[in-house]
């Protein structure tokens, strides 16, 4: 699925009203009627429910919400915010057919006392907004977010740049988006979590065609996409069929790293796989991981030499692996003696930041997966994360490399500039190791001869649901690493 600008959702809104038999405020009809029915699965007539509006099509929206709420029994308030002069035609279109009195919120006026309220509605400001809220509007919002009362955000939470940085902007904290047509960049940035809360998207029928047809560098990693990549498997394959990886992870005290990076990449279909270890690892794994081959290097506690990397399908290096100046060695002859792309991870990546001359010996192609402190050391700072979204994007670009931003929504980039956004993965999975899962699954799936950016991908989306279906058997709080690689099986079984 494509992430669209404001400008492109403005086109194919238009394109669909020029060439469907819709009107522009049939499409709002629609857009409206998808919110009701969201809602009345979600939501009984009990709650009380103040709508507030701004006189844009956002408002229009919530007006036309209002009226079907109002129809099916809900009790409604609403609320318009400065209305001095006309609004949308959309908008007075749905005014005049409001069958219930409405308020103003004025710079004179007194806030309504959001508290008595069950649900709040924003539909305030959508993808029309043009600069930050102020006056009346910030007041507003923040009598909204300050009466702890759930809010609804209709398209986007009210305040919020579609496409842009809102950092230090007041912006609505919704505690559930339900954005039109497409998901927009706003929603998938972490610094937006507290404002657009659990975000989902409703189809509003626009033009098939035309928003195939649109080019976007930004995408979401769906099912249905993860479901393409994964080749099936035959009944005449043997093990020989699905690659020899070799995992290059581990140092004294961080043997765990390298157990569940092992378990992890069995768990996800891989031949045959080495793990190469400091000595003193040798029994934990071998007991803890039978099925994984096992070479030591001859440190004990960790790595500084390199093993024969011939025959590996793919290699993978970097969990739990520490930064001892001999395992730079062990770095950089991994990365001498790849002719192709391989897995980064971790010290890998830390390495990488405090060595600068090794970045030029990583393959094209490679597959990096840093989490945003590994990123920062990789890259410097930004000040907000559109600003870091561009920054993976040119380092993407620049070094030919795919890097797989870990957090909610993994962001994907690849040399051509594309970034997808994973869907899957919960809070749950911000503890230790589940990274280590993450490098396994993905040597895993490029070791059995998949593309690097298909191994990305799939992996990234199988790792995170993995995590959702443990969440799902326990709690977020309660999850650890190994629950991940556990449901590994069961995540892959939705594609078989
Ligand atoms: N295809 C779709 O997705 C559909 C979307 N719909 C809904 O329409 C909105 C977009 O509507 P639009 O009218 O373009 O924009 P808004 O309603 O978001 O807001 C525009 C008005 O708000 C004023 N504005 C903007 N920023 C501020 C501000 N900071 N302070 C005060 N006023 C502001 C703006 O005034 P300008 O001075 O900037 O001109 C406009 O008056 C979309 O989000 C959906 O909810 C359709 O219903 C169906 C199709
Ligand atoms: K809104």
């Amino acid at each position: 699925m494509k992430v669209f600008t404001a400008e492109q959702i403005r086109e194919a809104d238009a394109h669909t009203i020029r060439n469907e038999p819709v009107t522009s405020i049939g499409l709002m009809e629609r857009a409206a009627r998808a919110i009701f029915q969201w809602m009345v699965n979600c939501y009984d007539p009990s709650k009380r429910i103040a709508v507030v509006c701004g006189t844009g099509n956002n408002g229009g929206d919530g007006l036309a919400v209002s009226r079907m709420l109002h129809e099916h029994g809900y009790r409604v308030d609403v609320y318009v915010i400065n209305r001095k002069t006309t609004g949308s035609d959309d908008f007075e279109t749905n005014l005049n057919r409001l069958p219930v009195p409405w308020k103003q919120i004025s710079e004179s006026g007194e806030i309504p006392s959001f508290e008595q309220y069950g649900l709040i509605i924003d539909a305030i400001f959508g993808t029309g907004l043009s600069r930050a809220a102020e006056g009346i509007y910030a007041e507003s919002i923040r009598a909204m977010n300050d009466s702890s009362v759930e809010i609804l955000a209709i398209d986007l939470p009210s305040g919020l740049f579609p496409d842009a940085s809102s950092a230090g902007m007041k912006v609505v904290h919704a505690t559930v988006t339900l954005t039109f047509q497409l998901p927009k960049l706003a929603l998938l940035m972490p610094e937006n979590g507290r404002c657009t809360g659990e975000w989902e998207v409703l189809d509003i029928g626009l033009d098939q065609d035309f928003i195939s047809s649109q080019h976007s560098p930004f995408s979401l990693i769906t099912a249905g996409l993860v479901d393409q990549l994964i080749p099936a498997r035959s009944k005449f394959d043997h093990k020989g069929n699905y690659g020899h990886g070799i995992i290059i992870a581990g140092s004294h005290g961080k043997i765990g790293a390298a157990v569940l990076a092992a378990r992890a990449a069995l768990r996800s279909g891989i031949g045959l796989l080495t793990m190469y270890i400091p000595r003193d690892g040798y029994p934990i794994l071998q007991s803890a991981v039978p099925e994984a081959m096992v070479i030591t290097d001859e440190n004990e506690h960790y790595l500084s030499g390199i093993p024969d990397l011939e025959g590996a399908s793919a290699v993978g290096i970097g969990p739990g692996i520490g930064r001892q100046a001999e395992t730079v060695y062990t770095l950089e002859e991994a990365l001498r003696n790849s002719n192709k792309p391989m897995v980064l991870d971790a010290d890998a990546l830390n390495l990488l930041a405090e060595h600068p001359h090794l970045k030029d010996l990583v393959p094209e192609n490679s597959i990096l997966t840093p989490h945003p402190g590994e990123f920062r050391r990789l890259v410097g700072e930004w000040n907000n994360d559109f600003e870091r979204l561009d920054k993976q994007r040119s380092l993407s670009r620049e070094r030919k490399w795919i890097v797989v931003l870990k957090g909610s929504h993994t962001s994907v980039s690849f040399p051509d500039g594309q970034v997808f956004f994973n869907t899957t993965g919960n809070p749950g999975m911000a503890t230790a190791g589940c990274g280590d899962v993450l490098t396994g699954v993905i040597t895993s799936i490029l070791a059995q001869g998949i593309k690097p950016t298909a191994a990305a991908l799939c992996g990234v989306y199988i790792h995170g649901y993995a995590g959702d279906l443990a969440r799902e058997a326990g709690s977020e709080a309660g999850l650890i690493a190994g629950d991940v690689v556990r449901y590994l099986p069961h995540a892959f079984a939705a594609f078989e």
